[in-house]
């Protein structure tokens, strides 16, 4: 077996936030926040997440894009790779922006695509192949057969795409509650001998680089809250960006070959994740604005169909690049003598820890920017 070019084996706390639990035992999740809810699970599992078993060990813990399940065999080990994640009506998507005859096959599928690409998106980000899903569907009564019709097509176009072809669905499970709650749990496999891409890699100096532009699917989202028809292509493509996306799934893979020292799945915005890598690597990041800026520009036509001025769009189009979310980009950092993977855009670089007048900030962006990105269970 050829020896893995970085450590299989990060310590299983190595990514785990470092935020200590509140300890105020009244607070809710909605005052605490995604990440404060984490750190008390993470403490209150101990070592149920890391300690090994005469049959498998957890050689990457919950706390990175997936966790690395190494099953003990005679031969050598197989690692899987597991992650799971859950779409839920009015969460994350809403009845209302579909018409009523596209209700049923044409937003089922447009879920589907979303759920399928949210779970692979996670293995891309750790350079695993997609091996199977199962599919826990919670349907409202009402709901009509040929949603499920099309949710499963959906998930079928999002297997046939490049990346994903060995992806099969293993089963599932059905249930019925108010609204639609879709969870998928993804597996993947690493080759014998590649390391996964994991959040904790990041070093001083290195180039923070994102694999495609960012900002459609928060542009789209908010087209969609608006009611607004999308009916230009431009337009049509950033409300398909929100609704269906199609993440790239070879670029996790990519990034390791060409020397990535960490990397994540931006779902919940630049801002936020960047933030996780730093953390996870024990560094800072600095956002390049200018990059960011360029990035926003391909926005303005969402910006004026949503009739902004010149100064809200600069604004607005800025925050949907940095905080907007469900790009299902891969965010990685690079040596700084690495050349990038084609399609990669450079959007910063890694600090020391603390090492200028920012001071302690994780992610540090010239200019101010008022959204910090997205908590699902913070109250909004
Ligand atoms: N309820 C939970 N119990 C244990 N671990 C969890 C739970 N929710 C999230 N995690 C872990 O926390 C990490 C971050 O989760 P999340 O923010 O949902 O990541 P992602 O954006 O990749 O889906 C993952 O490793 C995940 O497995
Ligand atoms: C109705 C609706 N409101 C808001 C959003 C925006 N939104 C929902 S989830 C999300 C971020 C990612 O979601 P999460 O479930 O935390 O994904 P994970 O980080 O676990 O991959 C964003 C930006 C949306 N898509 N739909
Ligand atoms: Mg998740």
């Amino acid at each position: 077996m050829p020896t893995d070019p970085v450590p299989t084996h990060p310590t299983p706390t190595g990514s785990v936030p470092t935020d200590t639990a509140p300890t105020d035992p009244a607070m809710s999740v909605g005052e605490s926040g995604e990440d404060a809810v984490l750190s008390v699970i993470l403490e209150e599992l101990g070592d149920l997440r890391s300690a090994a078993t005469d049959l498998a060990a957890l050689t990457l813990a919950p706390g990175d894009d997936a966790a690395v399940l190494e099953l003990t065999d005679d031969g050598a080990p197989a690692r899987i790779v597991l992650t799971t994640d859950t779409l839920s009506q009015d969460q994350d998507f809403r009845p209302s922006w579909w018409a009523q005859q596209d209700q049923g096959a044409a937003m089922g599928r447009a879920v589907g695509l979303k759920a399928a690409a949210q779970n692979l998106s996670d293995l891309n980000a750790m350079a695993a192949t997609p091996v199977a899903l199962l599919v826990s569907l919670t349907l409202p009564e009402s709901t009509a057969l040929d949603w499920v019709r099309g949710f499963y097509r959906g998930l079928a176009e999002a297997v046939r795409r490049e990346g994903a072809e060995h992806c099969r669905i293993a089963g599932g499970d059905l249930g019925s509650g108010p609204g639609v709650s879709v969870t998928l749990t993804a597996v993947g496999r690493l080759p014998a001998g590649r390391a996964p891409l994991v959040r904790t890699g990041a070093r001083p100096g290195d180039q923070l680089a994102v694999s495609g532009p960012l900002g459609a699917a928060g542009a789209g989202l908010a087209l969609l809250e608006a009611g607004h028809p999308c009916d230009s292509a431009e337009l049509a493509r950033l409300r398909d960006a929100q609704i269906a996306p199609a993440p790239q799934l070879t670029t996790g893979a990519q990034a390791l070959a060409a020397g990535a020292t960490a990397g994540m799945d931006l779902s919940d915005g630049l801002l936020r994740d960047a933030g996780r890598i730093a953390r996870a690597s024990a560094v800072r990041v600095r956002l390049d604005e200018d990059a960011l800026n360029h990035q926003a520009a391909a926005l303005l036509p969402a910006a004026a169909a949503l009739g902004l001025t010149p100064a809200e769009a600069r604004a607005q189009t800025l925050r949907w690049v940095a905080a907007g979310g469900e790009d299902y980009e891969l965010l990685a950092s690079f040596p700084a003598e690495a050349a990038l993977p084609e399609g990669f855009l450079k959007v910063g670089e890694i600090l020391e820890p603390g090492s200028d007048a920012d001071g302690a900030r994780e992610v540090v962006l010239t200019g101010a920017i008022d959204d910090q990105g997205w908590d699902s269970l913070r109250r909004r």
